[in-house]
């Protein structure tokens, strides 16, 4: 068993070159790319192991050769060029594997041996070129495993879940799958489950007939038929009634909607791509999300870590947006690396989104064009006052309020209190899991006995949907 590794960094090149002869390969090296198609040319080789940026040119921008000399051969790609356009162009050569540096050693010889077993390995570029202009940027650890899965569904309709906290890039994702991948021509329709009233979200997904509803004045298309031929966002998905979520599954099932109001049964060929920030998890076990949609949409789970556990991507992601706010005509500034140091050190809780914010501020206020981390502090700490005092402002704001109009008598007032703010949460908690005590007591995390006590003591009828909506 014979493989090509192209390698210009010596110390890589003999560990990868013993980790492949331990699984009984013999190991052929170069350094160059001249020297990769005269050996290619000379003798064959069951893989290619080859970096992409070498002395003599690029690994990835060089594989036609490769291709026109050995056309069935799989091919390994190892790059410290960590982005997702390396990601992506790797995976447009038809690359049988694509490994960031540092990669695990193991890992790599156990790929060539699957690579060199199968049958299956690819044989040539796919016919579209890759596109650029690529959205993501960090090259962290755990964002290469995003970019990693980010090419695996690319060529295929496969239903894509992207999980991660409010602001870590959920929607970017969906776009970027959408742009790289084979659907490109099509329609890229998003669609904001929680941003669209329960009463409206079914005619919003799959339209409506005229006069299948009080103002219902014209047909409707919705956006599962907009989206034809291209890709379906569905955004919070969490926040989904569930109502619509069975008209969803049975959608997903079938491969056709009906409008509302209507008979007629139309097919619909659209990518979804789901995401959320809340833990669907404890939603299925309280019932207020339907496990089995669940499943049809978990098909490609993609995970965005929070920005605070890839802090490493902090310093490109500031400079990336300075060079945005630029080019939307804010001042021209550098960002110095202690400036860049200080940002990593942030807790960034609204994530990149949060951190994009700064950003923009940052580049309007900021006197030199050099930031340093001088200039940074004190916009920091004016951002995390006004945090505080937006968060003093709203629960403690309105307990002050509530006590002032109340005034509720001496020695009742924690009673009262607690009362008027225990009413607005159980009525919550009511009308998510759709008058369910059992669920609501799962929801909140209390004894179902005691939500039932506390709601009969507050005169709260659960089986009253009509008051609780
Ligand atoms: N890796 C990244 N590189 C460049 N920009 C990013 C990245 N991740 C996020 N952003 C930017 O941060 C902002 C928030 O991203 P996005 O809207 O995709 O987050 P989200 O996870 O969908 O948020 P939410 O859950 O609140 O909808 C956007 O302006 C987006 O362009």
């Amino acid at each position: 068993m014979t493989v090509l590794l192209v390698e210009d960094d010596p110390s890589i090149s003999i560990v990868i070159t013993a980790a492949l002869e331990a699984e009984g390969f013999a190991v052929t090296r170069c350094d160059s790319i001249a020297d990769r198609d005269r050996l290619l040319a000379n003798q064959p080789f069951e893989a290619l192991v080859t970096d992409v940026m070498l002395t003599d040119g690029d690994g990835i921008e060089t594989i036609g050769r490769v291709r026109q000399l050995a056309p069935d051969m799989p091919v390994i790609i190892l790059s410290a060029q960590n982005t997702l356009d390396t990601a992506v162009r790797a995976s447009d050569t038809g690359a049988f594997e694509y490994f960031p540096k540092p990669f695990d050693i193991d890992e790599l010889a156990r790929t060539v041996r699957q690579a060199v077993g199968s049958s299956a390995a690819r044989t040539g570029p796919d016919e579209e070129a890759p596109v650029a202009g690529l959205p993501l940027v960090g090259r962290s650890a755990a964002m290469q495993a995003v970019y990693r899965m980010i090419t695996r569904v690319l060529r295929n309709d496969l239903t894509v879940l992207v999980l991660g906290e409010s602001g870590t890039g959920k929607e970017l994702v969906a776009e970027a799958i959408h742009q790289l991948g084979h659907r490109r021509a099509g329609p890229f329709i998003a669609v904001n489950t929680a941003a669209i009233p329960a009463e409206l979200i079914e005619s919003e997904l799959f339209g409506h007939e005229k006069g299948a509803f009080t103002g219902a004045v014209a047909r409707s298309i919705g956006k599962f038929e907009q989206a034809n031929g291209g890709t379906l966002f569905l955004d919070e998905i969490g926040d989904m009634p569930m109502q619509a979520q069975t008209r969803l599954l049975r959608a997903l099932q079938s491969g056709t909607i009906h409008r509302v109001g209507g008979r007629e049964e139309i097919k619909v060929d659209a990518r979804i791509i789901a995401a959320t920030n809340r833990d669907l998890e404890p939603m299925i076990a309280a019932g207020t999300f339907r496990e089995d949609l669940f499943y049809r949409l978990n098909v490609v789970p993609i995970t965005l870590p929070p920005l605070r556990e890839r802090a490493d991507d902090v310093p490109a992601l500031a400079r990336h947006f300075l060079q945005l706010a630029m080019s939307e005509g804010l001042p021209r500034h550098q960002l110095a690396a202690d400036a860049a140091e200080l940002l990593s050190r942030q807790p960034w809780r609204g994530n990149v989104r949060e951190l994009r914010n700064f950003i923009y501020r940052l580049a309007l206020l900021a006197r030199e064009e050099l930031i340093d981390a001088e200039s940074v502090a004190p916009l920091l700490a004016q951002t995390a006052r006004n945090e505080g005092e937006a968060i003093g402002s709203g629960l403690d704001g309105a307990v002050t309020d509530w006590l002032a109009t109340h005034r509720p008598s001496a020695g009742n007032v924690y009673d009262a209190a607690l009362a008027a703010f225990e009413r607005p949460l159980f009525l919550h908690a009511l009308r998510e899991t759709a008058g369910n005590q059992l669920r609501a007591a799962q929801l909140l995390g209390i004894n179902r006995n005691t939500l039932r006590k506390r709601l009969h003591e507050l005169d709260i009828d659960p089986a009253d949907l009509h008051r609780l909506s």
